[in-house]
């Protein structure tokens, strides 16, 4: 039973901006917690000081209430997943996973024990008296989670540990790892800059960017209500447009675009929308799937409506994606596939889903 606390958390290295600034999060117990961002964005640099290895220049690190900030990194409690398997090839998957309860001499039998039930957890049982470099890459990986688990660590820690898997057994380790991790009911920080994977694997993201947090939040909430124009472009896409509030009421803000068109989102507390007033200015988030699209019949433009022109048309399967010129700006507009598709040249009319229109911090 482990929460981690990150308390105003910095690191700075000499002659550079900060790795990660003012940085405060609570990981609960028992949850799949990621990390997320581009590369240099801080997310390796705070797992590290969460394991121990790199010391804070500044905050607190807690488990429960023990605080670990300089506590080694050998009695801090934590099992580490890294991105390379740190195994040792010569030795035998069960010598590998027993490794960690060798070294704190644990008696023989227990060992047995819990490596035998640990490798049951990855699946890897029938493996045992194999040598490690007589594995898949995605075998290997999971002998690494099953050495971390072993030791039955307070919080499991995870750095980029399926990026030297190829692309469907990325997807298929991701699944044994969650479910690996719910079964155990163990606290696990992962670090991935893959928003897929974090999407797919996580009960909660965090997204980084140059050592600044955007937002915290589960990830359906991430893609549908980003908090700042970055988390909007990062999380799929999205088509982000300077806008004007023009005016807020209780469950409604009003908002003008570039070329005069004015849309509706919904207003929701402790959001951008919550705060927005009169005269702002904002952004909007429009996922390419919030719209339906028209061929453009002519006569007045019609309110919460955007007019543009088809640059490109792809089919993809399931759904139509077309890039529209909007106001010399390119959007992307993605639709169900159906007879009245549009051709490059069209003149089509956008019409965003009021409930689908987001504001987002620039
Ligand atoms: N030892 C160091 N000395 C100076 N700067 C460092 C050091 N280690 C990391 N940094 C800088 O800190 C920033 C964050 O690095 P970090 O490795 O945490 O990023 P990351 O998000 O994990 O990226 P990646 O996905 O590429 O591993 C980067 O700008 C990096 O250059």
């Amino acid at each position: 039973m482990t929460r981690v606390f990150l308390e105003s958390i910095e690191k700075r290295y000499p002659g550079s901006a900060p790795s990660v600034a003012d940085l405060n999060l609570t990981i609960e117990d028992g949850e799949f917690f990621t990390l997320l961002g581009p590369s240099g964005c801080g997310k390796s640099t705070t797992l590290r000081m969460v394991a121990g290895f790199i010391q804070p220049s500044r905050g607190r690190i807690l488990f429960n209430d023990r605080d670990v900030t300089n506590t080694a990194p050998n009695r801090r409690d934590t099992g580490m997943v890294f991105q390379n398997y740190a195994l040792f090839p010569h030795m035998t998957v069960r010598a590998n996973v027993g490794y960690g309860l060798s070294v704190r001499r644990t008696a023989r039998a227990e060992k047995n024990k819990r490596v035998d039930r640990a490798l049951q957890q990855v699946g890897l049982e029938s493996y045992a008296d194999r040598r490690i470099d007589m594995l898949s890459g995605g075998q290997q990986q999971r002998v690494a989670l099953a050495r971390a688990l072993v030791i039955q660590p307070s919080v499991l820690l995870l750095d980029e540990p399926l990026s030297n898997l190829d692309a469907k057994l990325r997807e298929e380790t991701r699944a044994e790892i969650r479910g690996t991790q719910k079964a155990a009911g163990i606290t696990s920080i992962y670090v991935t800059h893959d928003q897929a994977e974090a999407m797919a694997m996580s009960d909660r993201v965090a997204i980084l960017e140059s050592g600044r947090l955007h937002q915290v939040a589960p990830p359906r909430e991430v893609y549908h209500r980003p908090a700042t124009s970055f988390v909007a472009r990062f999380i799929g896409r999205s088509n982000v447009l300077e806008c004007t509030v023009l005016e807020s009421s209780t469950d409604t803000v009003h908002l003008k675009l570039a070329d005069g068109s004015v849309l509706r989102a919904p207003r929701v507390a402790g959001t951008v929308s919550g705060n927005a007033a009169a005269g702002d200015t904002a952004a909007v988030s429009l996922r390419p799937e919030s719209f339906t699209m028209h061929t453009d019949t002519g006569g007045q433009s019609r309110p919460g409506t955007l007019r543009g022109t088809v640059k490109t048309a792809e089919f993809t399967g399931a759904v139509n994606v077309y890039e529209v010129d909007w106001n010399g700006k390119e959007l992307v507009v993605s639709v169900p596939d159906s007879e009245d598709r549009a051709q490059p040249g069209d003149r089509v009319t956008l019409f965003p889903h009021p409930d689908r229109v987001w504001l987002v911090a620039p």
